[in-house]
C-alpha cells in the first residue's frame, strides 16, 4: 500500500482518520512493549491480526503472539519484506544492529517506528536509506491495556501524513500526543519509567497500611484501586493536582499530616528527582 496514495480518509467527525485496517503492520522484538502496543492495536479491532507479523531470535515471546493470530518468524528481514509499517521494538543497544540488517530491504514505501529509549532520529536516519520515514515513539506498559500514554516525534522525511496515520493506529492504545524530538526524552522519564515509579508509591502505599495492621493482600488491592481512582479524576475532572490534593484536606485532617509527612522526607524532590535521572539516562543512551 502507497500511504502517500491516501489512506488518509474523511469521516463523520471534522478531523481526519486513517483507514488502518488494511494495513500490514510489523514487529521487529517480542517482549513486553511490542506484545503492549500490538495489544492494543489488535483490541481496538481495527486491524486484523492477521495483518501483523512479528520477529524474534527465539520462540520464548513468541507463542503469545501467535495464539492472538499474529504471524511469527524469526527473520527480520521477512517482517519488513511483509509490512509497510515496521515496529523497532528491541532494546536500545540492538538497534544498530537490526537496521544494519534490514536495511537493505526497506524502501521508501516503509515507515520505520523506533520505540528504543534514547535512540535519536538522526542515529536512525543514519543507519537507514536516505529519504526513510522513521518516526520515534515512546510508550508505556498500560498501553497494553488501552491506557497507555505516547508521545510520537517525526523525522525529516515523516510528517503530517505519517503523524495521521500513527495517531490513528495507536488511539486505541491510549493518550497520543506528537512533540518535537527532544520532549521524547522526558516522556521517558515522566512517563514510559514513571509507571514504575508508580508502581513503587504503590508498594509504599500498602506497605504503610501493612505497618498499620491490613493484611497485605488487601492493601495491594485497595493502593491499586486509590491510584486507578486518582488517576481517572485527574485525568477527567481538567483540574490542577493541586486542587484536588486541597479537596482531600480538611484543616487539621488525617491527609495534612500525612502530606507533611511526605514533604518531611522529599517526597515532590524525590519524584522530580527520579524524572530528571530517568531524562538524563535516556539523553546518555542516544550519545553516540
Ligand atoms: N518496557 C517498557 O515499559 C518500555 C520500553 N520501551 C522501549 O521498548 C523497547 C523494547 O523494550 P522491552 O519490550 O521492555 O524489551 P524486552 O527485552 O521485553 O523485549 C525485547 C525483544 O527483542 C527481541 N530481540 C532481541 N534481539 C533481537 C534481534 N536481533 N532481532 C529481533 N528481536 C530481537 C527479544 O527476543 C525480545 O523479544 C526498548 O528499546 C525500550 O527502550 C519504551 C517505553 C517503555
Ligand atoms: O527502563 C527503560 O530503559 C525503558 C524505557 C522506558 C521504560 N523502560
Amino acid at each position: 500500500m502507497n500511504l502517500s496514495e491516501s489512506s488518509v480518509r474523511s469521516s463523520d467527525s471534522p478531523a481526519l482518520q486513517c483507514d488502518v485496517s488494511q494495513l500490514k503492520i510489523g514487529f521487529i522484538g517480542a517482549g513486553n512493549m511490542a506484545f503492549g502496543i500490538a495489544q492494543g492495536i489488535i483490541a481496538s479491532g481495527k486491524v486484523p491480526p492477521s495483518n501483523i507479523t512479528i520477529s524474534a531470535p527465539s520462540m520464548n515471546n513468541l507463542p503469545r503472539f501467535q495464539e492472538r493470530g499474529v504471524s511469527i518468524t524469526h527473520a527480520n528481514d521477512e517482517v519488513v519484506d511483509r509490512s509497510r509499517l515496521v515496529f523497532l521494538a528491541v532494546k536500545p543497544h540492538l538497534v544498530p544492529k537490526v537496521l544494519n540488517g534490514i536495511s537493505g530491504n526497506v524502501t521508501q514505501e516503509h515507515i520505520i517506528v523506533s520505540m528504543a529509549a534514547g535512540i535519536t532520529l538522526e542515529t536512525l536516519e543514519e543507519l537507514l536509506p536516505a529519504g526513510t520515514r522513521v518516526i520515534r515513539i515512546m510508550p508505556n506498559l498500560p498501553c497494553m491495556l488501552l491506557e497507555g500514554a505516547l508521545l510520537l516525534a517525526c523525522g525529516s522525511c515523516a510528517g503530517q501524513e505519517e503523524e495521521t496515520l500513527l495517531k490513528a493506529l495507536l488511539g486505541p492504545c491510549g493518550l497520543v500526543e506528537a512533540g518535537p524530538e527532544h520532549w521524547i526524552d522526558a516522556h521517558v522519564g515522566l512517563s514510559g519509567s514513571g509507571v514504575a515509579f508508580v508502581y513503587v508509591f504503590a508498594e509504599a502505599l500498602a506497605d504503610g497500611a501493612v505497618k498499620m495492621g491490613m493484611p497485605s493482600a488487601l492493601a495491594r488491592r485497595i493502593a491499586a484501586q486509590t491510584i486507578l481512582g486518582a488517576g481517572v479524576l485527574l485525568r477527567d475532572s481538567g483540574k490542577f493536582p493541586a486542587e484536588l490534593k486541597a479537596e482531600v484536606c480538611t484543616p487539621g485532617g488525617t491527609t495534612i499530616h500525612g502530606i507533611h509527612a511526605l514533604e518531611k522526607g522529599g517526597f515532590r524532590a524525590a519524584t522530580m528527582g527520579a524524572v530528571e535521572a530517568a531524562t538524563e539516562r535516556a539523553r546518555e543512551l542516544g550519545k553516540k
